[in-house]
């Protein structure tokens, strides 16, 4: 047969004398195949997982394999005695080409068994075979026919007719061809204690590998670990940790071990000025240490605590939450400040916190100088499920907001919310569009806006002061949002800007996302730029 060529030439595996399980043998003639680059014979691959097993069962790969006879020899003999590989392949089914695990790695199987035992091996050729492919009687595929060529006409005989049809028409006295894959799913049901006579019917259920199991899959859903989720404080904390490790690093550097005096009060006076914290903070400060530690010994620990509550009493009577007055159904809250401060930004904010409250939100695109930031507004509409209007760039906005507010008013929405543009070609133009839209919402109620909020941008650090002297002469700011608050060294800004313009600050945002914007809280600032735990 096809396979007395194969044991003459090749001899895998340990020494003959070396008595061998047949699965032992088959397991390392199979990871022979598994690593065709390490192996002369160049073998077909057989990467699949239940040759894997196999392998691992007999004792893992086999070192040895391969070396008893030399290469040229083996394959001198090998091209004498054995039809070609490509007739092999010529008149194999699509499906079950030579190199596939079905044939010839079993086939080499057989043959190194025989090698081994000198006696025919017990896997045949029927064994080798999908199920799909019954061999015919009489064709000289029985494993006592003899030789390769009559096996392979067996094997071209089954490729003629279309695979299914095949087993329709096996004669059924026929022997039961076994599964390609049933030597291991045999060895599986020997280790498992399973009855093995389904192995080779082919409505059988499949032998799972072993570590695998049939039935549904488990009920109970993975649970997934979410990350852990930072408090506002620790967000806070991890937003001014720039300004807060600037500002704790001087201090600490400035008192080591040095007791308080007018040249190191007047150097803490310096640095608290540099941090932005402005001149009033910091002198508030420098009084208050002197006062309870003049001449003493002075940590930088001691200096951040009198810090943080000078800076609290600062900021405590501008934290303030934002006012709605839902009778006006909308309330109308402009919102205004320099390109890029981070309006549009703080609109989609605001916008996901009241709609996420049950109330109807509208948002309007008044920045009708940037294209972008229309887009940008329609965007954060769409994710927070407000209402929104926008008109062609370059439009004027004043109408925007006109139109704006009666549709608002029309769909009883709860809160509009208008962006506006942050630059125009100069500042009288940018100044003009502003007065005229709050000019314009009056129209139809008195008191709209009935918020103008000015976004403020703390990376600008002293200029944010500027800014809202302009803005709130021109629009009439009544309450503030500081942004970007994260990654800058100049948070202690919004400390010179409470104390000078004493506008309610209603919230801070810390990042881009939405979470990232949370009501101003004015311990928790004066801690966290202190450094200090809540
Ligand atoms: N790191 C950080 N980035 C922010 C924050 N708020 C807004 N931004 C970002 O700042 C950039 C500008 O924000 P916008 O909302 O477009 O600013 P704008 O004032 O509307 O700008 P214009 O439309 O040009 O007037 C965007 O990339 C925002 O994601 C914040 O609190 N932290």
């Amino acid at each position: 047969m096809a396979f007395s060529f194969i044991k003459k030439v090749f001899t895998f595996g340990p020494k003959p004398e070396e008595e061998q399980a047949p699965e032992a043998v088959e397991a390392r003639v199979l990871e022979s195949e598994l690593e065709p680059h390490s192996r002369e014979e160049n073998l077909p691959v057989a990467a699949d997982p239940v040759l894997a097993e196999e392998m691992e069962t007999a004792g893992g790969p086999a070192d040895d394999v391969g070396k008893d006879a030399s290469v040229e020899e083996l394959a001198e003999q090998a091209e004498a005695l054995a039809p070609k590989e490509d007739d092999v392949s010529d008149v194999l089914p699509a499906e079950v080409q030579a190199g596939d695990m079905g044939l010839v790695p079993l086939s080499l199987l057989e043959a190194e068994a025989q090698a081994e035992t000198g006696a025919p091996a017990e896997s045949t050729i029927e064994d080798t075979l999908p199920a799909a492919l019954p061999l015919q009687p009489g064709s000289g595929d029985r494993p006592e026919d003899e030789g390769g060529v009559a096996e392979v006409a067996s094997v071209g005989e089954t490729e003629e007719a279309p695979a299914a049809g095949l087993a329709a028409e096996a004669d059924a006295e026929q022997e039961p061809i076994a599964d390609p894959i049933s030597p291991a799913a045999e060895e599986i049901s020997d280790r498992t204690g399973e009855d093995d006579s389904s192995s080779s019917d082919p409505f059988a259920a499949p032998v799972l590998p072993k570590g695998f199991a049939t039935g549904p899959t488990a009920s109970e859903p993975v649970a997934l670990v979410p990350p852990p989720k930072l408090s506002w404080f620790q967000r806070l904390r991890a937003g001014l940790a720039r300004t807060s490790s600037q500002l704790t690093g001087q201090i600490a550097a400035l008192f080591t071990k040095r007791k308080l005096d007018d040249e190191t009060l007047q150097d803490l006076e310096d640095l608290l000025i540099q941090a932005d914290l402005g001149v009033e903070t910091a002198m508030r400060v420098t009084d208050t240490l002197a006062s309870e530690r003049y001449g003493k010994d002075v940590t930088g620990e001691d200096v951040s605590r009198i810090m943080a509550s000078e800076i609290a009493k600062v900021l405590k009577p501008v934290a303030k939450p934002l006012q709605l007055d839902l009778s006006h159904k909308p309330h109308v809250i402009l919102v205004v400040g320099v390109n890029g401060t981070g309006k549009t930004t703080t609109i989609g904010k605001l916008a996901a916190k009241l709609s996420g409250a049950g109330l109807k939100v509208m948002v309007a695109a008044g920045d009708t100088f940037r294209a972008a930031a229309i887009e940008q507004l329609k965007i954060w509409a769409d994710r927070t499920k407000s209402e929104f209007i926008g008109t062609k760039l370059g439009a004027d906005a004043a109408g925007l907001a006109y139109d704006a507010f009666e549709q608002a008013k029309a769909k009883r929405c709860d809160v509009l919310i208008i962006d506006t543009a942050g630059r125009l070609q100069n500042k009288a133009e940018l100044m003009a569009e502003l007065e005229k839209i709050v000019r314009v919402l009056g129209k139809l109620d008195p008191d709209a806006p009935h918020t103008v909020l000015q976004t403020l941008d703390a990376t600008t650090g002293q200029n944010a002061l500027s800014q809202v002297e302009i803005f709130r002469n021109v629009a009439g700011v009544n309450g503030l949002i500081m942004t970007k608050l994260d990654g800058t060294a100049r948070g202690g800004i919004l400390v010179a800007i409470s104390a000078k313009h004493k506008l309610p600050v209603y919230f801070i945002g810390v990042g881009e996302s939405v979470e990232d914007l949370e009501p101003f809280e004015a311990e928790d600032f004066a801690h966290a730029i202190a450094g200090l735990g809540q």
